[in-house]
């Protein structure tokens, strides 16, 4: 099913102006967050194919209520979700950066976009590691494979559970991952026992023919007032 998806997104032209996004929380503050999962001066064609695709699915009213699609948006703070409240205040002053959104030069870093469906309870990344990622030379580190993957599956919890948080996390690498080839990351839902969510992820090629990387994850529904001390 993951494969035919990446054909699937092989037959649509670029060149279509997305998106609809999902409703999110209106930030609190005058100003507007930016989204940085929206396409920049670094994505390559086939990174611009693949988020064209996909927002394909996503972008009307009516298939998203179809398809049930929608692109989530990625800011670098982490409570620019949140409806605002008691512990937005203390933060907000804070120097905190979502770890994936701080390294501010286009390409270098992370990009990605991801896609959520909220109905089969999957979503897609995908996913752009820049040069700053290195780990064997000229791929990409474990340890960015592992926070890639921690944050699809985290924010396919996040739009399931509401607040949430990893407890447990299995990665088999099966095969390196060359910076800056485009990668898809598909992961879904596999199981839900009470706060528990049981999640599995795979790392291909974007055309879906190389496995590079397969993971599971538990995550757990938290009350966020517990992560401030309250
Ligand atoms: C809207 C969404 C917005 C999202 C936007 C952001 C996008 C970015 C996304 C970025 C995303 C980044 C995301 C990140 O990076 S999250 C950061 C990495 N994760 C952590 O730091 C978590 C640290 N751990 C904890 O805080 C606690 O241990 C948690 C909260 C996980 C559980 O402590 P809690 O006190 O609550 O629960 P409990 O201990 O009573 O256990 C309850 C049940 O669970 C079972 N259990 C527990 N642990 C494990 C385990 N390891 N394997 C197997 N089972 C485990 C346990 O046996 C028990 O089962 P049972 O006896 O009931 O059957």
């Amino acid at each position: 099913m993951w494969r035919a998806a990446s054909r699937l997104g092989a037959a649509v032209g670029p060149g279509r102006q997305p998106t609809r996004a999902l409703a999110m929380s209106p930030w609190p503050f005058s100003a507007t967050p930016r989204d940085y999962s929206v396409p920049n001066e670094s994505w390559s064609r086939e990174m611009r194919r693949l988020f064209d695709h996909y927002s394909c699915l996503c972008d009307t009213e009516e298939q998203q209520q179809s398809a049930g699609w929608c692109k989530f948006p990625s800011y670098n703070r982490s409570l620019k979700h949140a409806a605002g409240g008691k512990y937005l205040s203390k933060m907000v002053q804070a120097k905190a950066r979502l770890f994936t959104r701080n390294i501010e030069e286009p390409g270098a870093g992370f990009e990605y976009a991801v896609f959520l469906n909220k109905q089969e309870k999957t979503s897609v990344t995908i996913f752009q590691p820049g040069h700053l990622l290195e780990g064997p030379p000229g791929h990409l580190h474990g340890g960015a494979i592992a926070t890639i993957i921690d944050s699809s599956t985290g924010t396919l919890a996040g739009a399931l559970l509401g607040p949430s948080m990893t407890a447990n996390l299995n990665i088999n690498y099966r095969s390196p991952i060359p910076l800056g080839n485009v990668v898809l990351i598909h992961c879904k839902v596999d199981q839900t026992e009470g706060r528990k969510t049981f999640m599995s992820c795979q790392i291909t090629s974007s055309d879906g023919d190389k496995l590079h990387t397969e993971a599971t994850g538990l995550f757990l529904s938290i009350n966020l007032g517990r992560l401030f001390g309250a």
